[in-house]
């Protein structure tokens, strides 16, 4: 689904964030990225939707070089949720979906409302659907944020450390939540420093240090 092929990326200063990374994330696969501050893991992540444009190597999407996607489309394939939760602080929960819905195009106001709504139900979120942001915790915000990225149905989830702004007893909802996609098929790569998150919600932990890929095992065999 997602290949890494000797993936490298300089910053101008001549600082190396990347180097000779590979790696293949499968269809329907949770691969979360671990490893230390500053290692290269937002990075990466990043070049799957070209947040990150890579300087060696390529980024492979279902066999085709992301760098030869259209990015509009690149976009709409890979969903991306964001550390500090970014839902428009004016528009309701409800409205922060159906606008991502309506931007997209081809659903009416009342579809995409509609369709919203049912996003919203699938993380938990029906009841609260009429809410500004401001008057949700924090983990009901990153649901509403991880709906919004879910709603075009992309084919892959990127998260950079979606719990990281949570208090521990919000965490659990999340990682349910990012379970329940898993168990419906999304391809996803999750950033986190959080061990046991990783091992709740991914199959596969890679070890990212120094800009290099280091270790690549399955979830259940990392130590508790
Ligand atoms: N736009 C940028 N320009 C220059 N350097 C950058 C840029 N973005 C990140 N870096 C540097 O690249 C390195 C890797 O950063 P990255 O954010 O990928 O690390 P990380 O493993 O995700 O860290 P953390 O866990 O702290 O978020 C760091 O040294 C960082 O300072």
């Amino acid at each position: 689904m997602i290949r890494f092929e000797q993936v490298g990326k300089t910053w101008r200063d001549g600082s190396a964030a990347l180097e000779a990374v590979d790696g293949e994330v499968r269809r329907g696969e949770v691969v979360a990225l671990c490893g230390p501050s500053g290692a290269g893991k937002s990075t990466l992540l990043r070049t799957v939707n070209r947040l990150v444009e890579v300087d060696r190597g390529r980024v492979v999407l279902d066999g085709t070089d992301v760098r030869r996607l259209r990015l509009d489309r690149l976009r709409r394939r890979v969903g991306f949720v964001f550390q500090s939760i970014d839902l428009f602080r004016h528009l309701s929960a409800v409205d922060n979906v159906a606008l991502i819905l309506r931007r997209a195009g081809g659903l009416s106001r009342g579809e995409s409302r509609q369709r919203a709504e049912l996003w919203l139900d699938r993380v938990g979120m029906a009841d609260r659907a009429g809410s500004l942001p401001a008057a949700l915790s924090g983990g009901q915000q990153q649901r509403v944020a991880i709906a919004r990225a879910m709603c075009l149905d992309p084919e892959v989830l990127l998260l950079d450390e979606p719990t990281s702004a949570l208090d521990p007893e919000l965490v659990t909802g999340v990682r349910t939540l990012l379970r329940d996609l898993a168990a419906r098929g999304t391809t996803m790569i999750v950033v986190t420093h959080e061990a046991g998150f990783a091992r709740g919600v991914a199959d596969r932990l890679w070890q990212v240090t120094n800009g290099r890929l280091v270790a690549d095992r399955p979830a259940r065999e990392a130590a508790a």
